[in-house]
């Protein structure tokens, strides 16, 4: 059984000067427990797929199905991990991770005290009673993790995580990331910039080119990769031979895109 299924999602954007057709006849299915990648250049629909899987924004054509349910159906099932953290300075980090089933009046005794002991799993024992901007970024993005899992969701969504952190600390949640991720069995969709992120995390990589976006190659990461934490699969050479594929794909793509 599919977990997630896409089926010929198509997307156009209309404004008074014309449409952009920014997504063209992507499919793919994502198993349970699977980490995948969206990789590819400036302007291939990375951001637009994204917003479609997660209900945000509805596609010109194609469906959406997760665990064979329509989407649409399924919204409260997903979570995501942003760029930004969205962090609210006013609570404190006990208060910002429990917020989702706060307001949906679902928080009960035993749902903060899980809060409590994945903030503590996580290494945020000090500052459970703290205010987010005595945290640094490495460690507010670890409460958004934590915030994101609490409420047990079925697919997570990855825009850029990591990418406004120092690289010692994006290498760290890396892997503190992809261990939870594993340990919960969750499965997730990262949308990211960076080659050696997408091999290091994912099980595939869906590289995408712009002018129509579409899905351009897959390429599968090897299990002796899979297997490794993402630190230590980036000291494997079939890690440096993926990625030397991967570079030229999309360098070669990158330069298609500029040239238009
Ligand atoms: N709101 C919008 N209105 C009109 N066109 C849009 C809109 N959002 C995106 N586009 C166009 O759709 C295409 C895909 O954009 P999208 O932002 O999804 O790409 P991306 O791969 O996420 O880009 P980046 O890596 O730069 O964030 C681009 O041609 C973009 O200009």
């Amino acid at each position: 059984m599919s977990f997630l299924s896409l089926n010929h999602i198509e997307h156009y954007y209309f404004s008074k000067q014309g449409y952009t057709k920014a997504l063209e006849d992507i499919s793919f299915s994502v198993p349970e427990g699977s980490f995948i990648s969206l990789l590819g250049p400036s302007g291939c629909g990375k951001t637009t797929l994204l917003s479609i899987i997660a209900g945000i924004l509805q596609s010109t054509r194609g469906e959406i199905t997760l665990q064979e349910k329509p989407l649409s159906a399924s919204k409260s099932d997903i979570g995501y991990m942003l760029q930004q953290d969205y962090l609210f300075p006013w609570k404190t980090i006990l208060d910002n991770v429990t917020v989702g089933p706060k307001v949906q009046k679902t928080e009960t005794r035993a749902l903060k005290e899980k809060a409590i002991q994945m903030l503590e799993d996580i290494g945020l024992s000090k500052v459970i009673d703290s205010y987010p901007q005595s945290l640094s970024g490495g460690m507010r993005q670890r409460a958004a993790l934590v915030r994101t899992l609490i409420t047990d969701p079925k697919l997570l969504l990855l825009d850029e995580p990591f990418s406004a952190l120092d690289f010692q600390t994006k290498l760290k949640l890396e892997d503190l990331v992809s261990s939870l991720l594993k340990d919960f069995n969750k499965t997730s969709v990262l949308v990211t910039h960076d080659i050696g992120e997408a091999i290091a995390m994912s099980d595939k990589i869906y590289l995408m080119k712009a002018n129509p976006g579409k899905i351009h190659q897959v390429f599968e990461v090897p299990i002796e990769i899979r297997n490794l934490s993402p630190f230590q699969a980036r000291k494997h050479i079939k890690y440096q031979q993926l990625f030397d594929r991967v570079w030229e794909e999309l360098n070669a793509l990158e330069s298609q895109t500029a040239i238009r």
